[in-house]
């Protein structure tokens, strides 16, 4: 069984045992309560005025990148340089933005950046020809197509070209597939950034109800799935509330764990969070470079912890892509995944 999730289960047990040493270090009163102390609010530690625990992703995603570049640099040694190549189509600047940080991102960990820039003018055969160049070079490990595209052109099209195996957003349907069939390949990557800063910041889910609101390709059904599987750090009781779903506070007024995957702004407020409730802002809109986040900022005089307006699950999204690329250069140069020690 542990092999069919193998890439996973290093994942997790990497996270784990760093969980278990921040555990010790941590102050007894910062231990989270996601099972919620009602009417307890004064054992919540104070953050500059904040009632809730504040859960930074910026750690979390550090830990991820600093194993990333110790197999970057192992691999590199072994003669192949890992590579994740980025396409961008037309010229909104918040998204050529988004490609700048991953790109510096990539040189800081030891990755080449190879980048196709098409105008806004593209055609769909544009693009697949740029994919399918990408798909048929050896030398590229790593792929991804920069969302959104230009209104005429098929984000979903593009993505199904694509090489599964190159797929580091985890979005292809076979990767999607692997996903809810427990094989191994490139996770989503907010799902599992969200799955790995709740390992890190000790938040368990195992048995306890978690409820996300939204049922998005990238963020709420690919975690929902996730975070019911069978394993330490997901095991949880999952319930899905969607537009379909009126009474959706309901739901989520029962939540242990809240997590925010709508995309609509100011969605979720105090009144929808049971007191002492772990909750994450996984969901946003981007108006330009502007974040709306679904989570309205008074939920932290409710919420037990809750993660930062800025600084929370998109540290962890960014670094899950490049844990993707890592694994899929070992994997091409045919070396097991997941190994910093391999040398040359
Ligand atoms: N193929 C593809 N894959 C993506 O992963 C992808 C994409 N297209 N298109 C755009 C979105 C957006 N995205 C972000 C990831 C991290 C932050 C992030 O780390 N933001 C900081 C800064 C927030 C701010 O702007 O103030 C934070 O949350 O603290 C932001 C945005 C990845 N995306």
């Amino acid at each position: 069984m542990a092999s069919t999730i193998g890439e996973l289960v290093v994942g997790v047990d990497r996270l784990g045992a760093h969980a278990e040493r921040t555990r010790m270090s941590r102050p007894a009163s910062n231990v989270p309560t996601p099972t919620g102390d009602h009417g307890e609010q004064g054992e919540h530690t104070e953050h500059g005025g904040r009632r809730a625990r504040l859960l930074p992703g910026g750690p979390v995603a550090e830990r991820i990148l600093a194993d990333v570049a110790a197999r970057a640099a192992a691999l590199t040694r072994a003669g192949v340089v890992p590579s994740l190549a980025t396409v961008l189509v037309g010229d909104d600047d918040a998204s050529a933005g988004y490609i700048r940080i991953k790109q510096r991102q990539a040189a800081e960990l030891g990755f080449a950046s190879p980048h196709e820039h098409l105008p806004a003018s593209a055609t769909q055969e544009d693009l697949h020809a740029v994919i399918s160049a990408f798909n048929d070079d050896p030398a590229v490990h790593g792929l991804l197509v920069q969302h959104p595209v230009p209104r005429h052109l098929d984000y979903d099209r593009a993505l199904q070209v694509m090489d599964p195996d190159k797929d580091v957003d985890g979005m292809h349907p076979l990767n999607i597939g692997r996903l809810a069939l427990e094989l191994p390949g490139p996770l989503p990557c907010t799902p599992a950034g969200i799955e790995a800063l709740l390992a890190f910041h000790d938040i368990p889910v195992a048995g306890r109800e978690v409820v996300v609101l939204g049922r998005g390709a990238t963020l709420g059904r690919p975690l929902s799935i996730l975070l019911a599987q069978k394993r330490p750090t997901a095991n949880a009781a999952v319930t899905v509330v969607h537009t379909g779903v009126s009474d959706w506070p309901r739901y989520t007024l029962r939540a242990d764990v809240l997590v925010a995957a709508a995309g609509v702004p100011g969605i979720i407020r105090p009144e929808h969070v049971k007191p002492g409730a772990v909750v994450i802002g996984g969901g946003v809109r981007y108006e330009g470079r502007r974040l709306l986040p679904d989570v309205d900022e008074s939920c932290d005089r409710v919420a037990g912890a809750i993660t930062p307006r800025v600084g929370g699950v998109g540290p962890t999204t960014v670094a899950m892509l490049f844990r993707n690329a890592i694994t899929a250069a070992e994997r091409a140069a045919g070396l097991p995944a997941g190994s910093p020690g391999v040398t040359g």
